[in-house]
C-alpha cells in the first residue's frame, strides 16, 4: 500500500517563522536601540551538540540577533559553569541563556538549569517556568514541544476535545507537551515505559506525539486512521537519522505525519529565536503584540 498521510513540512514552517522573527527583531532593534542577545554555552565536544550550537548561532545571526557563544572544555567543573551562568544572568546585553544539553557527567544538569535567571531561561527548563506552564501563567515554554504545538495548530486548527497521547514523560518534551495539549482542551494521556498495552492506548488517539527515544517504535497498526502523528525522535541508526515512528507503516494509516529529518527538529531552533525575542521585549520593556508570532 502507498503512503496516504500528508507530510507536515516542519522545515518550511520553521523558515517562515524565522523570517517573521527577523522582521520583528528589526522592529525591536529600531525601538530598543540594540539587538536581542542570546548566549549559548557548550561544554565539551559532543559532535551532535556542536552541530546544534553552530545552527543556533547561524539562526541568531540570520535573524539579526546578537549571538554570544561560550565553549568550555569537557573537564569544566560545576563551579566554573555556575560562575559563567552568574555572569550571563547579570549581563544586560544577554536576553536569553541556553546551556546545551547533555552536560558532561561531573556536572548536575538540574543544578545548572536552576541557576539560570527564569526570565532569561529561553529553553523553558527552569522549575519556575515549568510551574508557570503547569499553572497557566506566562513564562517560557520548552522549544521542542511549543514547536510541535505550532505544527499541530497549523494542521488542525482548534485541538479542543481531541484525544492526544504523548509517548514519553521527560521534563524537556513529554511533560510540557502534555501541559500544552491540556491547555488546548485536549484529553491527554501520557504513556511511558510502564504503560500497559501501549498499542491499544495509542490507537485511541487523534493526536500522537512520540518522544521516547527508541528508533521506529510506533507502528502503523497502533494508529487510528486519519490521526495526526508528531515524531520528536532523533535516533542515529547505521549513520542514518530516524524518528521514534516507523514512518513507512504509519504513513499508510495516519492523516498527517512529521518526517525525520525535516519535521520537529527545525522547529526547535525557530522557537528558540521566538523565545529570545519575547525575552528581549520583556527585558527592555518594549511591547510585543500577543498574536505577533
Ligand atoms: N539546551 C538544550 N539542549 C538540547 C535541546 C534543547 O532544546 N535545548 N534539544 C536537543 C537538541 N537540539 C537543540 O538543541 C536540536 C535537535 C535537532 C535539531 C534539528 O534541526 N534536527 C534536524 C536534523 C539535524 C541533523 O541532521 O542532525 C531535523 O530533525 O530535521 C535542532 C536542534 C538536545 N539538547
Amino acid at each position: 500500500m502507498t503512503s496516504t498521510a500528508s507530510i507536515i513540512d516542519g522545515k518550511a514552517f520553521a523558515l517562515g517563522l524565522r523570517a517573521r522573527i527577523a522582521e520583528l527583531t528589526a522592529d525591536f532593534a529600531a525601538e530598543a536601540g540594540r539587538a536581542p542577545g542570546l548566549a549559548v554555552v557548550l561544554v565539551g565536544e559532543d559532535p551532535a551538540s556542536a552541530v546544534y550550537v553552530r545552527s543556533k548561532h547561524k539562526a541568531c545571526v540570520e535573524a539579526g540577533m546578537a549571538s554570544f557563544e561560550h565553549r568550555l572544555p569537557a573537564d569544566t567543573s560545576q563551579v566554573e559553569l555556575l560562575a559563567l551562568v552568574g555572569t550571563l544572568n547579570a549581563d544586560d546585553a544577554v536576553d536569553g541563556i541556553l546551556v546545551q544539553l547533555p552536560l558532561p557527567a561531573q556536572i548536575d544538569e538540574n543544578r545548572i538549569i536552576a541557576a539560570i535567571d527564569p526570565d532569561k531561561d529561553v529553553d523553558g527548563f527552569h522549575p519556575v517556568n515549568a510551574g508557570r506552564l503547569a499553572t497557566g501563567l506566562d513564562g517560557f515554554v520548552p522549544c521542542t514541544p511549543l514547536g510541535c504545538l505550532m505544527l499541530l495548530k497549523n494542521r488542525l486548527g482548534s485541538l479542543s476535545g481531541l484525544d492526544a497521547v504523548v509517548i514519553g514523560r521527560s521534563n524537556i518534551v513529554g511533560k510540557p507537551m502534555a501541559a500544552l495539549l491540556t491547555k488546548e482542551s485536549c484529553t491527554v494521556t501520557v504513556a511511558h515505559s510502564r504503560t500497559r498495552d501501549l498499542p491499544a492506548v495509542v490507537r485511541r488517539a487523534d493526536i500522537v506525539v512520540a518522544a521516547v527515544g527508541r528508533a521506529d517504535m510506533v507502528k502503523g497498526d497502533w494508529i487510528k486512521p486519519g490521526a495526526t502523528v508528531i515524531d520528536v525522535g532523533i535516533n542515529r541508526v547505521d549513520g542514518k537519522l530516524v524518528g521514534d515512528v516507523d514512518f513507512a507503516s504509519v504513513a499508510r494509516v495516519a492523516g498527517a505525519i512529521t518526517p525525520v529529518p525535516g519535521g520537529v527538529g527545525p522547529m526547535t531552533i525557530a522557537v528558540l529565536l521566538r523565545n529570545t525575542l519575547v525575552a528581549a521585549h520583556r527585558n527592555a520593556g518594549v511591547a510585543l503584540a500577543p498574536d505577533a508570532i
